[in-house]
């Protein structure tokens, strides 16, 4: 039973693909409510309320998802989850619209001084000669960002007769010709620009971007917008440029604080605001919960997802190919943690035949995920695997090799340690399994699953049946068995497989014997 805790207002019909999970339940209730067991909870679903920092994670550990019903995750502490192996997800494009039509109608009335004048009248004054406006009409309109809202608000002004200008370093000169719209350095747009508007996300880069040097490159009688994130444009600048008559007017739906306060911008008569609405429409909201309701489903069904901020998207089709390598890669990192007992400091991965052609780093994140699951308190998956890696001094390294010793896929995986090195190579045999095919130079073929027994010994008459005896002795009943030597006398393995557990007992008498040179435990799950 999966626990998931809605803990800001999201759609309730869209969150219908999450409550007709029978394997469910969904609490909708803050994080914050003492009714809620937080370390219950599998999945957390917010918007931009609930502050879903380090301190608020550690209070949650069996959580694996966290969803943000909306685009920016900058009140989610994205770092902080990953170091915990939790998926981040958002709603990328459900709310593109909605915002850019709201942009588009906080420019036109502030263009129009719609609010200011709406005011007037409902205060049964008839000012008609207070509110000349300018028209969108032959404007040249700045953008800044020119991503998805970006984009779709060009679209809307230049059905309004607007010429634009954008600035986004990632945006490919094709594109702006496809878009209509001309590309150009920052300082361009900043001193062409009668109307300028940001829509970047608020990073270390673009926090302040619009700063007193930036407006003073701007046209007098400029008008800014921000209807993306508090703090791309400097407040206090904004003030002072406002202040001394170089900027017209500004149109704001975001603040450096939210809610803001006390706020130097709203002295002016010139500075239009709206508590954060862009994404504010019946259908924005129904598309971003719907969108997140469908991937935290798809996520707690084993199932990849496609907007995942801290884990690469793969798409379902190549992941049903992988789902065996993923499975087997996890499998062999757990078998060379068990036997391995030293320090590690070097994995490495190599991939042949049909499986080198697939997703390989996600496998080599499986591997690493089981080597580390016996290891370390640290829930390690494919979102951490690396940055575990690196915290702990393990250097990864992945390969494509040509020769796959016969099979149509193998993966062998090297750990080095200190003193020792152990190799492992296994394959995935279509209708018939994962098995391992070499270990530690030895050839073998054994199901990596379960109850598992992995003896060193010598080549010599009567070790087997000596050890049979031992478990026989202990009414335990051999599973499975498989042997492998390099040479008649010499060293050879055999690896048994059990319906339980071996006790410590059992594996204390069985090291006793002669011709054992050492014996490794291991449970692995399927
Ligand atoms: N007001 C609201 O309610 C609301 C709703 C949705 C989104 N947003 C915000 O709007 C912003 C844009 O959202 P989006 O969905 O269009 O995002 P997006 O990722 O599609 O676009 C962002 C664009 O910014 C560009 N960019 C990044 N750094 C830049 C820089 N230093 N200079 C110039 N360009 C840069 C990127 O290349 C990208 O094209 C985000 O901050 C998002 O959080 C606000
Ligand atoms: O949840 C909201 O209404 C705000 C969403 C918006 O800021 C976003 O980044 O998607």
């Amino acid at each position: 039973m999966f626990t998931i805790l809605v803990a800001d207002a999201i759609s309730k019909e869209g969150l219908q693909p999450l409550l007709e999970m029978e394997n469910a339940l969904i609490i909708q209730k803050k994080a914050s409510d003492p009714e809620v067991n937080l370390e219950n909870i599998d999945a957390l679903l917010v918007r931009s309320a609930t502050k879903v920092n380090n301190e608020l994670l550690n209070k949650m550990p069996n959580l694996k998802i966290i969803a943000r019903a909306g685009v920016g995750v900058d009140n989610i502490e994205v770092e902080a989850a990953t170091r915990k192996g939790i998926v981040v997800i958002n709603a990328p494009d459900g709310n593109t619209i909605s915002t850019a039509e709201h942009t588009f109608a906080m420019m036109a009335s502030m263009m129009r001084n719609i609010p200011q004048a709406h005011q007037t009248v409902k205060n049964l004054e008839w000012k008609r000669n207070n509110y000349l406006g300018t028209e969108l009409y032959g404007k040249t309109l700045g953008i800044i960002g020119m991503g998805r809202i970006g984009t779709e608000l060009a679209k809307r002004s230049k059905a309004f007769g607007m010429m634009i200008k954008v600035f986004d370093p990632f945006l490919t000169k094709e594109r702006a010709a496809k878009l209509g719209v001309e590309s150009c350095n920052i300082d361009t747009v900043l001193q062409d620009a009668d109307i300028i508007t940001v829509h970047t996300p608020l990073t270390a880069e673009t926090k302040g971007m619009i700063n007193e040097k930036a407006l003073s490159k701007t046209k007098k009688g400029v008008f800014f917008l921000n209807c993306a994130r508090g703090g791309i444009i400097d407040e206090q600048a904004l003030a002072k440029y406002i202040g001394i008559g170089h900027v017209a007017g500004a149109a704001l739906d975001v603040f450096e604080t939210e809610p803001p306060g006390e706020n130097p911008l709203f002295k002016f008569e010139n500075v239009i605001a709206t508590p954060h609405l862009g994404a504010s429409t019946k259908e924005a909201q129904l598309n971003v919960a719907t969108q997140v309701a469908r991937e935290v489903r798809l996520f707690l069904e084993n199932n990849p997802v496609s907007n995942s901020i801290n884990l690469p998207a793969i798409s379902k089709d190549i992941f049903e190919k992988i789902r065996p390598f993923h499975q087997i890669s996890k499998q062999m990192g757990s078998i060379i943690s068990q036997c391995i007992k030293e320090g590690i400091h070097e994995i490495s991965i190599t991939y042949s035949g049909t499986v080198a052609e697939l997703e390989t780093s996600y496998l080599t994140k499986a591997a690493l995920a089981g080597f580390f699951k016996n290891r370390i308190a640290v829930n390690v998956n494919e979102v951490n695997a690396f940055l575990t890696a690196k915290e702990r001094g393990i250097t990864v390294g992945e390969k494509i090799s040509a020769d796959a010793y016969g099979y149509a896929n193998c993966i062998t995986v090297t750990a080095k340690g200190e003193e020792h090195s152990f190799v492992i190579r296994g394959t995935y045999i279509e209708h018939y399994g994962p098995r391992i095919v070499y270990l530690n130079g030895f050839n073998i073929d054994f199901l990596p699953e379960g109850n598992l027994l992995y003896i060193h010994h010598m080549d010599r008459p009567g070790v087997i049946g000596r050890v049979g005896k031992i478990l026989g002795d202990q009414s335990i009943n051999i599973a499975t068995m498989q042997v492998g030597r390099k040479e008649v006398g010499g060293e050879a393995i055999m690896v048994l497989s059990f319906d339980r557990p071996l006790e410590d007992d059992t594996l204390a008498l069985l090291t006793k014997l002669d011709d054992i040179v050492s014996i490794n435990r291991m449970t692995v799950t399927g």
